[in-house]
């Protein structure tokens, strides 16, 4: 079996504020995406999102249904998303081929049976994932950064210049509740999500990539009363329940994906925090 996916329950806000270090490491940081030959992620209650990794280095590697889904096939009740991080990529989907390059997304609608991920003839296979419960079948659709909805926020004087390019989200294909895309920081900006925010309606996880060598980031989470923070290394991932801030600072730019699933297709729909407000 080349699919290892580990089950996370969902946390109170209230027992949160009690978490040390350790605990909220373990119920919210992916420490290891990539793991060669291997589909790795997390079934994380929050919204049953999986989020996770793949790796294809010597031979393919077939998303095959994991025990959590009690399924015929992964795809069965639910649609994926995917994002290329790595070398070019090329994935079969049900027979049809994809080619990726770095930074394009696919989205693969529920009701497909094979997807297959090859390693790449061009350097490392890295294939960054987010996979929720679908209710209608969708056609698959590979979205490039000039498919984006693109817009650029905050500024080099405040430390948060970026650019946010949505790929998977319902302006651009259809979706059930899957939303992605990819957040890059321009050079000498290190804060993101900054104003943060809350949106009740959406989980959402976090992937951190592009981080130079001897770099970290310091990712905030909690209610925006009682913030934690978890560092975090390059091709790490992490999860926000509803009810948490995810906004974060690096010793450099860096660039990250978002994705979200829950009650709205609605990227704006966010609670704003003013900066003075965290605690
Ligand atoms: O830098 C940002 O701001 C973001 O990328 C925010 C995320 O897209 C987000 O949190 C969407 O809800
Ligand atoms: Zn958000």
């Amino acid at each position: 079996m080349s699919i290892a996916i580990e089950t996370r329950y969902s946390s109170h806000p209230e027992d949160f504020k009690k978490y040390q270090t350790t605990e909220i490491r373990e119920k919210f940081l992916l420490e290891q995406i990539f793991v060669p030959n291997q589909i790795t992620g997390v079934y994380t209650m929050e919204d049953r999102l999986i989020v996770g990794g793949i790796n294809p280095v010597d031979r393919p590697v077939t998303l095959e249904p994991v025990d959590q889904l009690k399924a015929e096939y992964f795809l069965e009740r639910r649609e994926l998303g995917i994002i290329n991080v790595g070398a070019p990529a090329s994935i079969t989907v049900d027979g049809e081929d994809f080619s990726l390059s770095h930074k394009e997304a696919l989205y693969i609608g529920k009701g497909v049976r094979e997807v297959i991920f090859h390693p790449s003839k061009e350097g490392e296979a890295l294939i960054y994932f987010n996979s929720a419960p679908a209710h209608a079948a969708y056609p698959t659709k590979k979205v490039s950064q000039d498919d984006a909805e693109v817009v650029t926020l905050g500024s080099l004087e405040n430390s948060n210049h970026r650019t946010i390019y949505k790929l998977l989200v319902n302006s651009v294909v259809q979706t059930c509740q899957l939303q992605m895309g990819m957040t890059e920081l321009k050079p000498g900006s290190v804060w993101n999500t900054m104003p943060a925010h809350t949106h009740d309606r959406r989980m959402e996880a976090y992937f951190y990539f592009d981080l130079a060598e001897g770099n970290t980031i310091s990712h905030y989470l909690g209610q925006p009363d009682e913030t934690r923070h978890i560092w975090m290394k390059n091709h790490q991932a992490v999860l926000s329940p509803v009810w948490s801030i995810h906004s974060g600072a690096g010793t450099s730019n860096y660039t990250f994906i978002w994705g979200m699933a829950g009650e709205n297709l609605d990227y704006g729909d966010m609670d704003v925090v003013a900066p003075t407000d965290l605690k």
